[in-house]
């Protein structure tokens, strides 16, 4: 018996579903998979066991699918997934049909009484026929060639169930029209791509309209029952009866009969009937010869998903307007036919040339361009249930071996040791940030060595990271992600921000002042070159929900200002263009090789989007200010996708990595111009 605890819920994910009655065994489909490792892994994985227990489909009898599905695959290539009637019945009419499709279609209840409360079992419904449908991919897929598409909302928890067993690692590169979501290290593309129609279908349908149906129907309906009288058209309202069912659509159908009716009673006059109204299934080919004839169509759907109604020289209107509608009614059937002509050539090459096949086309090749460096990917799922996620990661992202770094370290003359602070020697949960006594030892340590160059490259205000370091004279630091610098305490800071106008401020503090009155927890911190909204104490998703809203918000408000509106750890901050720890890295490289001491070490240590540092690297290479043979340890903290190569699992690592280098150092160590000169 399934507990009522929502933990339960997300146990189905795990496989862990209700085990319906199954009158016998179903034997397995012939495998079209080519990985055996993977079959006979999954063979013995009592998560899936749901497929096996399967004991009958909706529409074809338990005793004939496997005979059907032999069919279908060496006729079609095509595996059918069986759902049991009663799971069926609650996945498609229940949970799609009456919970998912309104939810899409903006068709919320505007009443209570329309509206039924969450019904746990059809959701399990749901996720159990998910499940099936995942087991029927599994069995058949070639995880080496193959491609998943998964479409529309009944399959919503399907890719889920996929990554639990293999996982399609994905990398996308932006191009004009798609958007691309960086998402775990892989990157999920996304375009706007409308279904076409069948074009030779259509135009088949239409060459039996003008032959079989025009007639009969012009006999049967349109001459009889609706004539064109005297400056009154009639309307025809060809209601296509839906597939789901469901309280909304009954009463939604009783309104449109009824209508109809009082329309009819007001305006019928003798041999004219205003609305005729066809409540059945209308075939293709009658539907054509209605289109064919009518001299305007109107498609006044509120929310489309796949409609595909022929657009045929469309006047645009807005349903919910109803006198711009009639407006529109009215120049479609008073439209002179030169003008017609031409809207219609115009879109019937648009309609002709993106029919469904270039669809499907140009989705496979979308899907291939996505896919086509995944396999270079390494993916790891973590977390648990619908928490878990697949990250996707380069393979030649390692740990970073401490005892080879330190090898490289000795032998090095002129080293560049560049390392963030919180999140990477300041561990994000700690509520005194201030540095430890063990961290400025090493830190000092480091910058007594006179091979060393060492800066902490932040995005903390200057005057916070001064007073933490004041024991540390030798230590470079960069405040504010660089717009202020200075190499050791001795020096002065360096205004490196392009821009000292900070009207902006006006703007966006505003902003965030709203998002901070309305999200319990967040605060607004003010640098001197920045703004930074927290919401680390505010409740996690609300907190998270609000910080991507006003990241929109502040782009959109700010977009032609000097500044850029970036996201951290629990912060959106705003800061002058230009300023990124990248900048900052590639100042300290140049410093470094025009005074001489090209670095031939570098260590960059980050832990988010100080990545930026990273980024850089191979441009310095390249335009030589730093050597191809320079030792670069780009290394970033925590197992994640990361443009360095290398990883320490948290800040006490790096603190113990930095010790090692601080032991391998030599605070008296003379460059060898000065051994040199001592012998
Ligand atoms: O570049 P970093 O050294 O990593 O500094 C980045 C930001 O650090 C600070 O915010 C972080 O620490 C806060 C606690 O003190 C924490 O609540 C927040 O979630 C962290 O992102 C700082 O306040 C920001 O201005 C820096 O940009």
């Amino acid at each position: 018996m399934m507990s009522r605890s929502y933990t339960n819920l997300l146990d189905l994910a795990e496989g862990n579903f209700p085990v319906m009655s199954h009158p016998r065994e179903k034997k397995r489909l012939t495998r079209v998979m080519t990985v055996p490792g993977v079959i006979s892994e999954l063979d013995d994985d009592p998560a899936n066991s749901v497929s096996s227990d399967v004991p009958s489909s909706v529409d074809v009898d338990v005793n004939e699918q496997d005979e059907v599905s032999q069919h279908l695959l060496d006729k079609f290539k095509c595996v059918p997934a069986f759902l049991p009637p009663e799971i069926f019945m609650k996945f498609y009419h229940g949970f799609c049909k009456q919970n998912l499709w309104p939810l899409f279609h903006y068709m919320l209840p505007l009443s209570v009484n329309r509206g039924g409360r969450f019904d746990r079992s059809l959701w399990e419904a749901y996720v159990a026929a998910n499940k099936i449908f995942s087991q029927r991919v599994i069995e058949v897929i070639n995880p080496e060639d193959d491609y998943v598409w998964i479409h529309d909302y009944h399959l919503m928890v399907l890719p889920t169930f996929l990554r639990r067993s293999r996982m399609f690692g994905l990398e996308y590169q932006s191009k004009r029209g798609y958007i691309g979501l960086e998402y775990y290290g892989r990157t999920i593309g996304i375009k706007i791509m409308p279904v076409g129609v069948h074009m030779e279908q259509i135009e088949s349908a239409l060459r039996l309209a003008d032959e079989e149906s025009i007639i009969a129907i012009g006999n049967r309906a349109v001459v009889e029952k609706a004539p064109k009288v005297a400056g009154k058209s009639s309307a025809r309202t060809d209601h296509d009866p839906a597939r789901g069912r469901g309280k909304d659509l009954e009463s939604t159908q009783a309104e449109i009969k009824a209508s109809c009716m009082r329309i009819n009673e007001a305006f019928r006059q003798p041999g004219y009937e205003p609305i005729v109204f066809i409540d059945k299934p209308v075939s293709l080919s009658e539907r054509v010869a209605y289109y064919t004839i009518a001299e305007c169509v109107v498609v006044t759907a509120v929310r489309d998903g796949m409609n595909l109604t022929p657009y045929d020289g469309a006047i645009r209107v807005n349903p919910w307007n109803i006198e711009a509608t009639a407006e529109a009614m009215n120049e479609a059937i008073s439209m002179v036919d030169a003008e017609k002509q031409l809207r219609h050539e115009k879109h019937y090459r648009y309609v002709s040339s993106h029919d469904v096949a270039f669809w499907s086309r140009s989705f496979f090749q979308d899907m291939e361009r996505t896919c086509k460096d995944h396999f270079r990917r390494r993916c790891w799922g973590i977390g648990l249930s619908f928490g878990f996620r697949v990250v996707a990661l380069d393979p030649n992202f390692r740990k970073l071996s401490i005892d080879h770094m330190e090898s490289v370290y000795l032998r090095s003359k002129n080293r560049a040791i560049l390392f963030d602070y919180d999140g990477t020697v300041m561990p994000q949960a700690s509520h005194n940030k201030a540095p430890s006594v063990e961290v400025i030892s090493i830190i000092n340590t480091l910058s007594d060595d006179s091979k060393n160059t060492v800066f902490v490259v932040s995005g903390r205000g200057r005057e916070s990271l001064d007073k933490w370091f004041s024991r540390c004279k030798k230590l470079g630091i960069a405040a504010e992600h660089g717009y202020f610098m200075r190499w050791s305490s001795d020096d002065k800071w360096e205004v490196r921000g392009q821009s000292s106008e900070f009207g902006w401020k006006e703007i966006a503090e505003p902003v965030m002042k709203l998002y901070t009155e309305a999200t319990d927890g967040s605060s607004i911190e003010t640098k001197e070159s920045a703004l930074v909204w927290h919401h680390r104490d505010a409740d996690p998703s609300f907190g998270s929900s609000q910080a991507k809203e006003m990241l929109d918000h502040l782009e959109s408000v700010l977009a032609n200002e000097p500044v850029t509106v970036k996201s951290g750890q629990y912060i959106i901050e705003v800061k002058p263009q230009g300023l990124t720890k990248g900048v900052v890295a590639e100042k300290i490289f140049t410093t470094m090789a025009e005074n001489g001491r090209q670095a031939d070490f570098v260590l960059c240590i980050g832990d988010d989007r100080s990545d930026e540092m990273f980024e850089i690297i191979s441009s310095a290479i390249s335009g030589g200010i730093l050597s191809s043979n320079t030792s670069v340890f780009a290394c970033t903290v925590g197992q994640k996708p990361s443009k360095a190569k290398y990883y320490l699992d948290d800040p006490a690592e790096v603190v113990n990595m930095l010790q090692a280098l601080a032991e391998a150092s030599d605070p008296v160590s003379l460059t060898d111009a000065e051994s040199d000169i001592s012998l």
